[in-house]
């Protein structure tokens, strides 16, 4: 079984407050880009990665590319400046319509091969797969600094990357939210708009999403543990 994967690198970093794109932060003394790209450079079942970043980043990237041998980058993609218009530029270099194609962010880099493999598996059976953890705080719903509900716990999910889609089932759904003008934070919501079917496969909390400087720690941390 393969797949394609779109990485999505063209961020600014901005809650990071690095000052750059937050993927080029080094974490024992490899940038987190590399880390992510390197999981699915090892990945047999995957045969290509379409890796979309900021123009500006260009020379900086493809210089990491060329000395960490990531072999697999197939395409160098311009992104835009929301991340679903980033992941829609990389989608449009898919031809192929029955292929399985995953959506993961650059700024994971502890994803377990294990479990993409376990994505790839099911998107190919029903069409579309998210990896996700069951949420672990309560969760409220607050306006104006005001809780008004707590939400059932039992219910709630935190959804993480990859995602995984026949490639029809993202293009189309893609392709209608752009008519559409709607902005989803993740691309399985553009899937489910369209009234298709998203399964859940039970990933684990490591794989994190490096958005704040606390997150670093937890993933230098990791990163150590496995390198062990
Ligand atoms: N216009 C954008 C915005 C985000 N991303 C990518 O989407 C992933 C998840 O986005 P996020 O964690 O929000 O990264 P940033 O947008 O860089 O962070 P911030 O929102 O703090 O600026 C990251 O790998 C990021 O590089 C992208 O390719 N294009
Ligand atoms: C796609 C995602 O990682 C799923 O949790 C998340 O929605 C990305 O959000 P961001 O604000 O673009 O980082």
């Amino acid at each position: 079984m393969q797949y394609k994967v779109i990485i999505p690198a063209a961020g600014m970093g901005k809650r990071m407050g690095y000052g750059k794109n937050k993927l080029f932060i080094p974490i024992r003394h490899t940038p987190i880009i590399v880390h992510t790209l390197a999981i699915f450079e090892k990945d047999e079942w995957c045969k290509e990665i379409i890796l979309v970043i900021n123009e500006k980043e260009r020379e900086e990237i493809e210089s990491l590319i060329q000395s960490y041998e990531i072999t697999k980058v197939s395409k160098i993609i311009n992104g835009g400046s929301e991340r679903q218009q980033s992941v829609y530029a990389g989608l449009k270099t898919v031809n192929g319509d029955e292929e399985i194609v995953l959506i993961h962010d650059g700024a994971r880099p502890m994803v377990n091969i294990a479990h993409i493999r376990k994505l790839v598996q099911e998107a190919s059976l029903k069409g579309a797969a998210v990896l996700g953890v069951p949420v672990k705080d309560t969760i409220k719903k607050v306006k104006d600094g005001i809780v008004m509900e707590t939400i059932d716990r039992a219910t709630l999910w935190s959804i993480q990357t990859p995602q995984a889609f026949r490639a029809s089932v993202i293009k189309t759904a893609h392709e209608s939210a752009e008519k559409d003008r709607f902005l989803g934070t993740d691309d399985a919501s553009l899937v489910e708009r369209i009234g298709q079917n998203v399964i859940i496969i039970e990933g684990d909390y490591e794989n994190i999403k490096i958005t704040t400087k606390e997150d670093l720690f937890f993933a230098e941390s990791l990163l150590s543990k496995r390198k062990t």
